[in-house]
This record gives C-alpha cells, structure tokens and sequence, in this order.
C-alpha cells in the first residue's frame, strides 16, 4: 500500500518511523511519501491560509496550494488514489472504515490546520478521487495531522503481514465475524497471581470451549457496561441462548 500525507507539519509524522509501521515500511509493505504543502506556494511567505469568506473566527486553508500539490502528487493516475480529508464534521472512522482502506492501493491522507480547507477543493476532487471527509471522533483538533497518524496505523496493521500474529487482527474489538460489534474483554499473562489478584481460573484450565465462552461473556459485559448503544445494535441474529444471559 501506498500512502502519501500533504501537511504544513510533515514533520509530525516522524512517529511512522518507528515500531510496527516503521518495521512495515522497511519491509516494503507499506510505502508512505510525506509532502511539504508550502512547496506548492509562490509567494516569499508560502502562504497557504487566508481569512474566511463571510467573517468569522480563524483562517480558512487557500484552494490553490492543496489543488497543486494533490495534482502533483496524483496527478493523471490512471488509478489515482483515495483523498482521505481528517475533520470533525467527518463520517466516523470505524474499523470498518479501516478494513475498507487496508484494501485500497493508495490513500492520499490531506489533514488541514486552522479552520479547514477551502471547501471547493473537497468540491473539485469529489468525485475523482472518492474523497472521504472522515472523523476519528467527537471533538476538535489543531490539526488533522494526529487523526493521520490513528488512521494510518489502523490501516496498516490490517495489512497482511504486518502484525507478527494475524490472528491479533481476527479477535480485534469491532472486527468483522464472532466479534463484531462487541469490546475486547480483559487479558492476563503470567503471573498467575500477583499482588494477590489472580488470573480467572477459567484460562488455566486449558478447556479452549470454555475459554472461549468466557472471554465472549467478558466481551458482551464491557460492551454492555461502556457501550450500550453498541449493544442495543448487536444483532440479535448473532447472539445465543448464552449471550442472552449475560
Ligand atoms: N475529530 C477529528 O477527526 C479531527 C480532525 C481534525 N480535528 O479534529
């Protein structure tokens, strides 16, 4: 997968350096290009913001830089890439939104400062480039920069043989199948007590059946106990008589 990220900041994405998504670049699993967007300007300040249209608070980010370098950077592509714009009046990225990324080719990351983006620019690639105005959640950053940084390290780690143990991917909170919809439960390593707190015995007694029964009951409690309305919307379809009695 290719990854390219127009900022004003590509420093901040230094963090893609390191870890997994480092150890996935180095490996040619992932290739991610950082653009600096004021090299798209002409002017001696390489000046990207302007005030807003209508007054208001704040500056809105110039059509003409972002326009220049998304065209530069996806140019003609007979494939061109996704345009992934981070912004709080976005659709909420999901896991699904993730899985549905991991099987693009190329993501086209544009995270703004200030007070966003001249909306014509989302207007002009709209359709070309799929563009998806996406939030990671409900509040306000400085910048779309961080969101970048969650999303692409979502993304990547969905990518085949990224994580050391796919099935790490398969028993995610929200993953597609026997967990959809549900919270990861609690986790244990050895010791098997520590400071008087032992493991659930369950997970000791090797009776896998059981264990899975378990750590599905655990799931369906911490779902009910932080997110009810993601169990409100569990599919009923998918519950059994066991679940119900959780
Ligand atoms: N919530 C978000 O995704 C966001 C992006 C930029 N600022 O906030």
């Amino acid at each position: 997968m290719r990854v390219d990220i127009i900022s004003i900041f590509p420093e901040y994405f230094a963090p893609l350096d390191v870890s997994l998504i480092g150890k996935a670049r180095q490996r040619g699993l992932l290739d991610v290009r950082l653009h600096q967007l004021r090299d798209w300007t002409h002017d001696v300040h390489r000046t990207v913001d302007d005030t807003p249209y209508g007054g208001g608070p704040g500056m809105v980010m110039k059509p003409e830089p972002w326009s220049e370098a998304i065209d530069a950077v996806a140019g003609s592509a007979p494939e061109p890439p996704r345009l992934v714009v981070p912004t709080p009046s976005g659709r909420p990225f999901t896991q699904e939104v993730a899985l549905a990324y991991a099987a693009e080719p190329w993501l086209l990351f544009a995270p703004a400062r200030y007070e966003g983006i001249d909306s014509r620019v989302m207007a002009e690639y709209g359709d070309r480039l799929r563009l998806d105005e996406v939030s990671i959640g409900d509040y306000v950053l400085a910048g779309g920069e961080a969101a970048v940084l969650v999303m692409v390290e979502a993304v990547a780690r969905l990518l085949p043989g990224v994580l050391g143990n796919a099935g790490s991917v398969t028993d995610d909170s929200f993953a597609p199948g026997a967990m959809a919809g549900l919270l990861e439960g609690p986790v244990y390593t050895k010791p098997p007590v520590w400071r008087g707190h032992e493991v659930p015995p369950i997970l000791l007694s090797g009776n896998h059946g059981a264990i899975a029964r378990w750590r599905r009951d655990q799931a369906l409690r911490r779902t009910v106990a932080n997110r009810p309305e993601l169990a409100a919307r569990l599919d009923p379809g998918t519950l059994d008589k066991r679940d119900r009695q959780v």
